[in-house]
C-alpha cells in the first residue's frame, strides 16, 4: 500500500538532497543533539501521554507546538469529522513519534501516518504508537510507520490522490523545500502544519540566504522575528499559488528556544490569485517607523521623517506575508477547547505551557488596527534617552490616547500599536515625568 512510485517533476525536491540517506542524517541529528538535546533515552510525559524518547531528535520545549497542532486537529475532527475516512494526519518527520501519538490519543485522528528519514528510529515510532490501539473498532489500521525523506512521502501522497486533513512537517533548519510538496498532500479546506528553525534567514543578516529559501530580501530590523513568520508565510502563498491554491494562516506561533517558527496553514483552492497579502515591509533606521507596501506602491517607498525623499536609511524587506498572522475566531475556538481539556494553564509543577495567556496574546495581536511589526521597549528607550518605560503602563497610555496597543507573544518586551514612533516616544517621556 505505501510503496512509493517516482516524483512528479512538479514536486521536485531539493535537487541536492531529494531524499537524504539516513547515514547524512544520522550526522546531523548527532551534531545537533550533542549541542541542545536530551542526551538519553528518557521517559517523557505530555498532558499526560507517556512515551519514550529513545536517541532520536526530542525537544521538551517543543511541547507547546505539539499541543498547539493537537488542539488543531481536534477542531478539524469536531467541525468535519475529517471528511468520509475520518480524521487523517501525516506526521512528516515524527522524531521518536510522540506528534503522531498525541494525534492520535488526543486529537483524535482515525489514521496516523509516521514518517521519519532515520530508519533506526523504526522501534522506537513503533513501541510508542503501540501505546495506542492498532486498529479501529471498524477492524482499520490507525498508524502505519515508514522511514523515507520527507518529500518522497508527501508527493506520493499528491500522485496517489490519497491526501490528509492535517500534515505536519516539523524540520530542522528551513522548511522551504517542503512547503510546495506539503501543500500539494493536503485535501482542499485541510491543514499544513510547518515548522522551521532557520534563524539565518530571518534575522536579516544573511539576506541571501533568505533569498534561497523563501524568495524574500530580509534586513534585519527590531522585529525580525514576526519577519521570520511573515516570511515563511510568504513563501508558503508563492508555493501554494504556484500549484493554484492559496492559503490562510490560523495562527504563526514563534518561539524563543531554537528559535522555532510554526504556522498553521488552512488550504483551499486558489480561484484567482490573490497577493494582496504579499509586499514588502519598510523600517527607517533614522526615526523608527515602519510600513507595509504593496507591488504597486513599489516606487514610493520613503519615510515621513525624510519627506518622502528616496534615503537609504529606509531598509525594505521583501515579498512577505503582510497581512493577519492569525485568525482570532479560531483561536477562540482553540482556547474554549483548552479550556475544556483543562489545558489551559500549567499545572503549578511546571509541566505545561499557560496555552490561556498565549492564545489570549495572539487573540489580541489579531486586532486588524494593528500594523505589522512590534516597538521594543529597548528601542524606545534609546531613542527616547530614558530608561525603559514600564510595559503596562505605556499600553495603558496608548489606550488612553485611542490607539491600538497589546503585547506581542513574539517578544515580551515589547508592544504591538498603530502609534507612530515619534507618539510613542513623547508618551515614554510623559510617563517618566509622572513617576
Ligand atoms: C525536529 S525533528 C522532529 C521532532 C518531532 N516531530 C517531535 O515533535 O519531537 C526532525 C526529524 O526529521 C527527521 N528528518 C530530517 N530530515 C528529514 C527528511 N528530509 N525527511 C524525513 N525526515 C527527516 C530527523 O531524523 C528528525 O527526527
Amino acid at each position: 500500500m505505501f510503496a512509493l512510485s517516482s516524483v512528479h517533476p512538479i514536486l521536485l525536491p531539493h535537487p541536492l538532497n531529494p531524499n537524504p540517506s539516513p547515514r547524512r542524517i544520522r550526522r546531523t541529528r548527532t551534531r545537533t543533539r550533542r549541542r541542545t538535546l536530551t542526551p538519553t533515552s528518557s521517559r517523557e510525559a505530555e498532558r499526560g501521554v507517556e512515551f519514550e524518547t529513545g536517541d532520536s531528535f526530542f525537544r521538551r520545549e517543543s511541547a507547546v507546538g505539539r499541543d498547539l497542532g493537537v488542539l488543531s486537529a481536534s477542531l478539524l475532527r469536531r467541525c468535519c469529522g475529517g471528511g468520509g475516512g475520518g480524521l487523517r494526519v501525516l506526521d512528516a518527520m515524527c522524531g521518536c513519534g510522540v506528534r503522531a501519538l498525541r494525534y492520535l490519543a488526543q486529537g483524535g485522528a482515525d489514521f496516523v501516518w509516521a514518517n521519519d528519514a532515520f530508519e533506526g528510529s523504526r522501534p522506537l515510532v513503533l513501541a510508542n504508537l503501540a501505546r495506542e490501539p492498532r486498529f479501529s473498532t471498524l477492524g482499520e489500521r490507525r498508524w502505519v510507520v515508514t522511514h523515507f525523506g520527507a518529500n518522497r512521502v508527501l508527493a506520493d501522497c499528491y500522485l496517489r490522490r490519497e491526501f490528509f486533513d492535517l500534515v505536519d512537517v516539523d524540520s530542522f533548519g528551513s522548511d522551504s523545500s517542503f512547503l510546495r510538496s506539503g501543500i500539494a498532500a493536503v485535501k482542499i479546506g485541510g491543514l499544513l502544519y510547518v515548522t522551521s528553525t532557520c534563524g539565518r534567514s530571518s534575522g536579516g543578516h544573511r539576506p541571501r540566504c533568505s533569498l534561497a529559501s523563501y524568495g524574500a530580501y530580509v534586513r534585519p530590523v527590531p522585529y525580525s522575528n514576526e519577519i521570520g513568520l511573515r516570511m515563511l508565510l510568504g513563501g508558503a502563498l508563492r508555493e501554494a499559488a504556484a500549484v493554484g491554491f492559496q492559503i490562510t494562516p490560523l495562527f504563526s506561533y514563534y518561539s524563543y528556544h531554537a528559535p522555532v517558527f510554526r504556522v498553521m496553514l488552512q488550504v483551499s483552492r486558489g480561484k484567482d490569485h490573490d497577493f494582496s497579502h504579499y509586499g514588502f515591509i519598510s523600517y527607517c533606521k533614522l526615526c523608527g517607523h515602519s510600513q507595509t507596501y504593496s507591488w504597486d506602491e513599489l516606487g514610493q517607498i520613503s519615510c515621513p521623517c525624510r519627506n518622502g525623499e528616496v534615503s537609504s536609511s529606509v531598509v525594505v524587506s521583501g515579498p512577505l506575508w503582510t497581512g493577519p498572522l492569525h485568525d482570532a475566531a479560531y483561536l477562540s475556538d482553540m482556547l474554549r477547547l483548552a479550556t475544556e481539556w483543562g489545558w489551559a494553564y500549567t499545572d503549578g509543577k511546571g509541566n505545561g505551557v499557560d496555552l490561556e495567556k498565549l492564545l489570549n496574546l495572539m487573540i489580541e495581536e489579531s486586532d486588524p488596527l494593528l500594523p505589522s511589526g512590534y516597538i521594543k521597549l529597548d528601542e524606545i528607550a534609546s531613542r527616547a534617552r530614558i530608561n525603559s518605560p514600564p510595559l503596562a503602563t505605556l499600553i495603558n497610555s496608548l489606550r488612553r490616547e485611542g490607539y491600538a496597543a497589546c503585547r506581542s507573544h513574539i517578544a515580551p518586551n515589547a508592544v504591538k500599536t498603530n502609534c507612530p514612533m515619534a507618539s510613542c516616544l513623547e508618551l515614554a517621556h510623559a510617563i517618566r515625568h509622572q513617576r
